[in-house]
This record gives structure tokens, sequence and C-alpha cells, in this order.
């Protein structure tokens, strides 16, 4: 497990490049026959990505959460961005095809990823925050996310939210998990732009080409600042953030958050005149 200490925005604006990639970037989650796992302390997220090539892997954090067993008091989001894949948790199987959603509750003693052909295993993103009370464990397809289609071509920000796990959908303590898809030829996300400093976020951007970049752009409004983003790699975005992006073509990405509500329409405006 990696541990990323939470930052604030008087440091951060005076980062480095590197040191900007350094505390937001997480650069490798998926790797075959691989958990990796981040712990962030904003909100205390965990972030990671397993890729049960032909291996089956186990949701485990080692000693690092100084608990029984992962999900003791925990929840978690997965979707799988890969090929077929089959998530066991406890007694129970879930078949998740790509971009399909898993949310599991607290309590649940054992969760083992398990890829369906070897050729094309299953590539499983997970978001997990603390818990204080067990939810059912739901699967969701795209189709039951409920499609929110938003922006424009003429402002290259055409794109469709799924919700996932949120107030309406599959209920959770905390963690709120969707997809948003851009469509063929718009670049722009959450432009315009917006806050909530009662909620961090984590972006997973995908369906990039090799060559393909996202241009990731963070920091209070007056003062922002880029990272440049390659295919499944994730940001994390501190509350008092903004977090937009635009990319060298369309992709997909997941977001999550975690904190004080659950409601998604929780979100400051960012007036365009604002931002520098
Ligand atoms: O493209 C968008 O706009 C989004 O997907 C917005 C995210 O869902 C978000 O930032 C929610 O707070
Ligand atoms: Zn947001």
């Amino acid at each position: 497990m990696e541990n990323r200490y939470a930052t604030n925005p008087q440091e951060a604006k005076h980062y480095t490049t590197e040191k900007l990639r350094e505390e937001y970037l997480i650069e490798l989650l998926f790797e075959d026959n691989k958990l990796h796992l981040t712990y962030s302390h904003e909100d205390r997220v965990v972030i990671g990505g397993a890729v049960p090539k032909d291996k089956v892997l186990k949701l485990d954090a080692g000693n690092f959460l100084k608990t029984a067993y992962f999900l003791e008091r925990r929840e978690i989001g997965i979707v799988n961005i890969g090929g077929n894949g089959v998530i066991m948790v406890g007694d129970m199987t879930y078949v998740l095809s790509t971009k399909e959603a898993l949310y599991i509750g607290k309590g649940n003693k054992e969760v083992l990823f398990e890829s369906r052909d070897i050729a094309n295993p299953a590539k499983f993103y997970l978001v997990s925050t603390t818990a204080h009370q067990s939810y059912p464990t739901v699967k969701v397809s795209l189709d039951e996310a409920q499609p929110v289609h938003l922006g424009s071509d003429a402002e290259s920000n055409k794109r469709t939210i799924y919700k996932y796990i949120h107030a309406d959908g599959a209920k959770s303590c905390q963690l709120m998990l969707g997809m948003t898809i851009l469509a063929p030829n718009n670049m722009w996300n959450t432009m315009p732009a917006h806050l909530h400093d009662r909620r961090m976020e984590v972006y997973l951007y995908f369906d990039l080409t090799e060559a393909g970049r996202v241009f990731h752009f963070m920091g209070q409004p007056h003062e922002t600042r880029h990272l440049v983003v390659k295919n499944e790699q994730a940001m994390i975005s501190p509350p008092w953030s903004i977090h937009s992006g635009v990319g060298t073509s369309n992709y997909t990405f997941i977001w999550a958050m975690a904190g004080e509500n659950d409601s998604f329409a929780d979100m400051e405006p960012v007036a365009m005149e604002t931002l520098k």
C-alpha cells in the first residue's frame, strides 16, 4: 500500500511539476496478477487496481489498516474496465463485464478477483472509503446507472454521466461513484468547473490510446495547475481543488467522491472569469 498525506492549497501552489505528480497522480494501477493500492489521507480513501490475469487475487491491505480484514470498517466500489471478470464476496459470485460496477458493504470478510479469459483479463478499479454501517452488496450495470446527458458540441464537452453508487442508486455510507463517457470529437470534462469543499474526488481516466493524453486541471480557481495524464492513470483531487480536463481525443473517466454528504448536486459552479 502506498501512503499519501493530504495537502493544502497554500503549499500546493509552490509545487513543481514533479511534486504535483508525486502528490496527486497515481501512475500505476493495473499490472498483471497484481493488486496495487494507494491510501490517500484525503477523506481516507483507498484507490486501487487488480488484474487477476491467470491468478485469483484477494482484496488485502496486509497490516496497513490494522484491522482483521479489508472491509471490517470500510465499504468499496469496484468497476471492471477490462474483459469479463468475477468477484467472489464470501459465498456469492458476481460476474462483471466491462463498465459494470459492484458495491460491497462493510463486514464482508473475503473478496476475491478472477478473470474469465486469460487473453483478455478483467481490470478491476477500486475505491474504498471508511464505513459505519453495512449496506447490501449490489451490482450495477451501465443501463441501470441513470444516464444524464450534458454539454454541447459547440463547447466540445458533450458527455453522458452514469451514476452507480449514490443516494438514489446503490446505497453507501459515504462513497459516491460513477462514470462519464465523452462523445466522439468531444474533449472537455467538467468544464465549466466546480468545487465541493465538503468532498474529495478521484478521477480514473481510460479508453485513451497509448499516445493519448488528458491535461487534467487542478488547484484553486485563481491558481490553477495542470498534470499530463496517460491512459488508466488516476488523479487525486483535494476538496479545495477544481477537477477538469481536456484530452487529445475523447475518453472515459470514473469519478468517485467521499466526505461530508451523498448529494451529487452539492457543488458550486466556478465562473469562467474567476479561472486563472
Ligand atoms: O464531466 C463531468 O462534469 C463529471 O463527470 C463531473 C463529475 O461527476 C464530478 O466532478 C462530480 O462532482
Ligand atoms: Zn466534482
